[in-house]
């Protein structure tokens, strides 16, 4: 008799994609629905970043593709979980703060572009698929780490709506920032981050596309939860 083995990718645990630009809202919506609905929660960028700022410290220059792949590759990393959020201890340091600001935002950007680091961390990424379910935050969630997701978003919002947002959220965490430098810098990383070779920003061509200028992170949740309503996955 011939055994045909089908890969059946609803046997893998289900995962919400939501990618988009910086300052969405992307990592605050999706640690919402990871705590309402018990489920994993990766945030991508935060490798990346974690990525650029280890490269940074050892003086790598961040266009060195094996170099910087085999930081990535190798990166001592904890990510520890608190009453408040995540801590990120990067070999023995408390990198917490210092990954959000909009300088190692920019070393992320720039090592992201080069696909060996890429490569690196897709692993690393995929393992967070865990049941019973995982968000996951990104650029290349829909389209490249979890092609094969039931539910995908693409979270944008106008570039001054963003960087207001990013503004008002590093000032309030004590991260000295200049509005118009911000956006300037916001610009540069979208513009870099979706005109790369490998895995570019853009919506995947099954994601559901979801503007959050006018609306409230509650109305972006209620939306969200809404499609994995109609999915039937909760
Ligand atoms: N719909 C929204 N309306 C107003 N502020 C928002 C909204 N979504 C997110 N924010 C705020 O904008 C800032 C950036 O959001 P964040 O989730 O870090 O974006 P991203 O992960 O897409 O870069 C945060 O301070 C967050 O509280
Ligand atoms: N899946 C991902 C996530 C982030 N990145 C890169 O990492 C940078 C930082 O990502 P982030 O999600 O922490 O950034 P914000 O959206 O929070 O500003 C992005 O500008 C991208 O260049 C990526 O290339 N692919």
């Amino acid at each position: 008799m011939k055994v045909v083995i089908v890969s059946n990718p609803q046997a893998l645990p289900v995962v919400i994609t939501v990618d988009g630009p910086s300052g969405a809202g992307k990592g605050t919506v999706c640690a919402i629905l990871a705590e309402a609905l018990g489920w994993h929660l990766l945030d991508s960028g935060a490798l990346y970043r974690i990525t650029g700022l280890a490269s940074d410290r050892r003086g790598i220059a961040l266009d060195s593709e094996e170099l910087v792949a085999d930081v990535a590759a190798n990166l001592d990393v904890r990510f520890i979980p608190t009453g408040s959020g995540v801590q990120v201890i990067l070999e023995g340091d408390d990198v917490t703060t210092t990954i959000r600001t909009e300088e190692v935002g920019s070393l992320a950007s720039q090592v992201a572009a080069l696909p060996k680091v890429r490569e690196a961390l897709l692993q690393r990424q995929r393992d967070f698929r865990q049941a019973p379910g995982l968000i996951a935050d990104g650029r290349d969630m829909g389209t490249v780490v979890f092609a094969d997701a039931q539910i995908k978003v693409f979270l944008t919002a106008s570039a001054e709506e963003r960087g207001q947002r990013r503004y008002k959220q590093l000032t309030e965490k004590g991260i000295d920032a200049s509005l118009p430098a911000l956006i300037e810098d916001i610009r540069v990383r979208d513009e870099r981050d979706s005109n790369r070779a490998v895995a570019p920003l853009r919506p995947a061509s099954d994601a559901t596309v979801i503007d959050s200028t006018s609306l409230s992170i509650e109305e972006v949740r209620e939306e969200i939860l809404s499609l994995v309503r109609q999915a039937g996955l909760i």
